[in-house]
């Protein structure tokens, strides 16, 4: 099946920056702390870059990626090339490197641009701010110069931008900017600096340069693609510039943005078709035709950790040569969530292995997919075989576990009572007062622990020794809490290094890597454990502890267990099944935890879904299905609780508003909720029906917060809600605090609580 009728090349968007031992983390850490001169953090980053082109290169890879490296996160590198640098971080005469981290981590007496999401993954960028006066003008020349790295390699690189539109999408409205402004507003001069560097780029010998517009997956108004238009129309007459290529990822557009795509005046556009709906996506393309454009095809997933199924991805590929006068083979999205390489997981299981890729086996299955598409199967058998032994033979199951799924009814989906008798019941086994205290569940993870943790893994602690060590926290944070009086108490998870490693670690179906870190912002990494079979819980996760901590009081300790949802949102998960099927594996895992706890003589289980809104679809229409199975894994792993159990859950506040039915649903006796500090979406608290934490105080924010602040946070929630359903709660959990600040803090939640208390007990 060779094509003569396209010319094929293969390339990939990017490549992970922080290096393969996570260099890049290493010496920016160091620089922050003074022990890394900014010659030496030049030097590394110098070199990280340059490793990367010569791998990618000799890889085979036909171009290679340049400008993708970043010291903290490429949007606010996008903001700083601009000149947007917001007036509270502008200093005369500061060195620009300091500007920009001072952005990126803040200062005494600035805060740092705010931090959220991209798009639907785990990585998170700085918003830039833009108002009507903010500069805008090309300001810096670090991708003319990162290209001419490649250039000076002789490897034949592709400069990568962010796209401008995407660029103001992603922006917020500087707070100064009057109603109603809109950085998009400010397109014409965010242009102009485009067309100035395009300009200088093809002066540095660049024949194309990689535009990413990931936006354009997301739901646009006719307006914002209106601006697309607009913008590329602009771009496209620079008189000196070059080829433009306009990439999208994370999703495929919707029909009018695959349109609005498919008639900019630009030389190449970039889709996904790695997603689950690979097989239509073809037609959708054939359907607006690509007016003689070069596609970019995204055939491997950059957001997972599974060997492509080449043969699959051959056949799409081919259908899609047809389609075009030429094809780039790339990965579906970039490779920045996926960790480095493979090869050095030396201690997980062969037959997990065999079905792996990370970055630089997903970069040879670029290049492998383009050769097939090139000379033949036969030119790319080997491959082709190893693929095929994962692709066709299926992932062994769990019979016992299949049929107890297969045996599930609507029934164990409800809670054994209506919310309302629930109340009862566990007002009169609980007896709590008015405003309940209580925390989000871990405390302060002190170096101590931290020390014994190292230890027992290396050995040097017995497993004796560190139990005893855990237990003596347990003892100390169940102290501090009746000490403090609070109401409902927790262990406060001393045990757990993270809330989804721990569950991974325990549950069989999960692995978890020695060194697959991705980038979950700036510096900060963190290691998705890998959902790759039938999840199953061979015995306690958590019992120990909890029932510990509930034997040293008579007052009240929540059980503390992860959700399903969560659990999935922040690991890489098999996608042979849908995902809805695994999660339901996990809620039953889970269930029976509960169950454990329950004997074990816990009152109250909380079951944390921080990931749950997170991993809400970027486009409306998939939203229901989303919530659909989210709801009901979740469901199933609370629902077999008794009605005297409280069932509470934790949720972040980010887009309640839009998913406040589903949470509803969830059918939680209480919710604690994080972030609860922006005022406007306090209506949303109003219509939930259970009992209602909303933070009174930052966890993140090392300010001790006052007693009238405080009080002021519970005023404000009993607008909305009756008194009988408010908590009273810290915004998240506590471990990256230290005992200084988070004994003060609870110590003054409680005392607003005490003071709200009495002034609805005086009417
Ligand atoms: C990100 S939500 C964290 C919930 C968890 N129970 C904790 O307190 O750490
Ligand atoms: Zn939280």
């Amino acid at each position: 099946m060779t094509t003569d009728r396209a010319t094929v090349s293969a390339t990939t968007l990017d490549y992970p920056r922080i290096g393969p031992n996570r260099e890049l983390k290493r010496v920016i850490e160091g620089f922050w702390a003074g022990r890394v001169s900014a010659t030496d953090l030049d030097e590394t980053t110098t070199r990280l870059r340059l490793d990367t082109l010569t791998e990618l290169h000799q890889a085979g890879l036909d171009e290679v990626p340049t400008g993708t490296q970043s010291r903290y996160d490429h949007v606010l590198d996008t903001a700083v090339l601009l000149g947007a640098v917001p007036p509270r971080h502008v200093r005369a005469g500061e060195d620009p490197l300091d500007t920009y981290f001072a952005m990126a981590r803040g200062r005494p007496e600035a805060p740092a641009l705010e931090m959220t999401k991209w798009f639907g993954t785990n990585y998170h960028y700085l918003v830039p701010e833009i108002g009507p006066d903010t500069p805008i003008a090309l300001r810096g020349d670090q991708p003319v110069r990162q290209y001419r790295e490649a250039v000076e390699l002789g490897i034949p690189g592709r400069p990568v931008l962010l796209g401008p539109v995407t660029f103001l999408l992603l922006s917020a409205a500087a707070a100064d900017a009057p109603a109603g402004f809109d950085p998009l507003d400010r397109l014409d001069d965010v242009l102009a600096a485009y067309r100035e560097l395009l300009g200088q780029l093809k002066a540095a010998g660049a024949g194309t340069v990689q535009l990413d517009e990931p936006s354009l997956v997301t739901d646009l108004s006719q307006a914002q693609l209106d601006a697309f238009t607009r913008a590329y129309a602009y771009l496209a007459e620079s008189p000196a510039r070059p080829e433009l290529w306009v990439q999208t990822y994370y999703g495929f557009p919707a029909p009018a943005a695959l349109g609005t795509l498919a008639g900019l005046p630009v030389h190449t556009v970039g889709l996904d078709f790695s997603g689950a709906a690979g097989e239509d996506l073809p037609a959708a393309v054939g359907e607006v035709g690509l007016r003689g454009k070069r596609l970019a095809a995204g055939l491997v997933d950059g957001r997972n950790v599974w060997r492509t199924d080449l043969r699959r991805a051959l056949a799409t590929a081919t259908v899609l040569a047809g389609m075009a006068a030429e094809v780039v083979v790339t990965a579906g999205s970039p490779l920045l969530h996926v960790p480095v390489d493979l090869a050095v997981e030396d201690e997980l299981p062969a037959e997990l292995v065999r079905r792996l890729a990370f970055a630089k086996q997903k970069v040879a299955e670029v290049v492998a997919i383009a050769r097939g598409l090139r000379e033949g199967t036969p030119a790319i058998a080997e491959q082709l075989a190893a693929s095929d032994l994962v692709h066709r033979t299926p992932v062994r199951q769990d019979t016992v576990l299949r049929a107890r799924i297969a045996g599930l009814s609507e029934q164990d989906e409800l809670r054994p009572a209506p919310a309302e008798e629930r109340f009862v019941l566990q007002q009169k086994e609980l007896g709590l007062p008015r405003l309940p205290t209580t925390t989000i569940g871990s405390f302060p993870q002190t170096g101590e622990l931290r020390r014994a943790r190292a230890g027992h893994r290396t050995g040097e602690l017995s497993a004796a020794d560190y139990h005893a060590v855990l237990r003596a926290e347990v003892d100390k944070v169940v102290a501090l809490q009746e000490e403090l009086d609070l109401d409902v108490l927790v262990h406060g998870e001393p045990e757990r290094t993270d809330m989804v490693e721990y569950f991974a670690e325990k549950l069989a179906g999960f692995a978890v890597t020695k060194l697959g870190w991705v980038q979950s912002y700036g510096t900060r990494c963190a290691r998705p454990p890998i959902v790759h079979g039938d999840v199953t819980r061979p015995e306690p996760m958590t019992v120990e502890y909890s029932a510990y901590a509930q034997s040293r009081t008579t007052r009240p300790v929540k059980g503390m267990l992860t959700g399903p949802v969560t659990l999935l949102q922040w690991a890489f998960v098999r996608i042979d099944q849908p995902r809805a099927d695994t999660a339901n594996q996990v809620a039953l895992a889970l269930r029976d935890e509960v169950a454990d706890l329950e004997a074990a003589g816990l009152r109250v289980i909380q079951v944390d879904e921080p990931g749950l809104l997170e991993g809400v679809p970027l486009r409306a229409e998939h939203r229901a299905d989303y919530l659909k199975w989210s709801v009901r894994s979740f469901r199933l792993a609370t629902a077999g609780a008794k009605a005297a159990t409280q069932v509470h859950t934790h949720v972040c506040y980010a887009e309640l508003a839009t998913v406040v039915e589903a949470v509803r649903e969830l059918d939680v006796d209480v919710i604690s909720i994080e972030s609860a500090r922006s005022g406007g979406a306090a209506e949303a608290v109003g219509a939930l029906t259970s009992g209602v934490g909303p933070g009174v105080f930052d966890v993140h924010s090392p300010v001790v917060p006052e007693v009238a602040e405080q009080a002021a946070q519970l005023r404000r929630a009993l607008r909305w809600l009756p008194a009988e359903r408010v908590w009273v709660n810290p915004d998240c959990g506590l471990k990256t605090r230290g005992y200084a600040e988070v004994e003060p803090a609870l110590r003054v939640m409680v005392e607003a609580a005490r003071t709200v208390r009495a002034e609805i007990d005086n009417g």
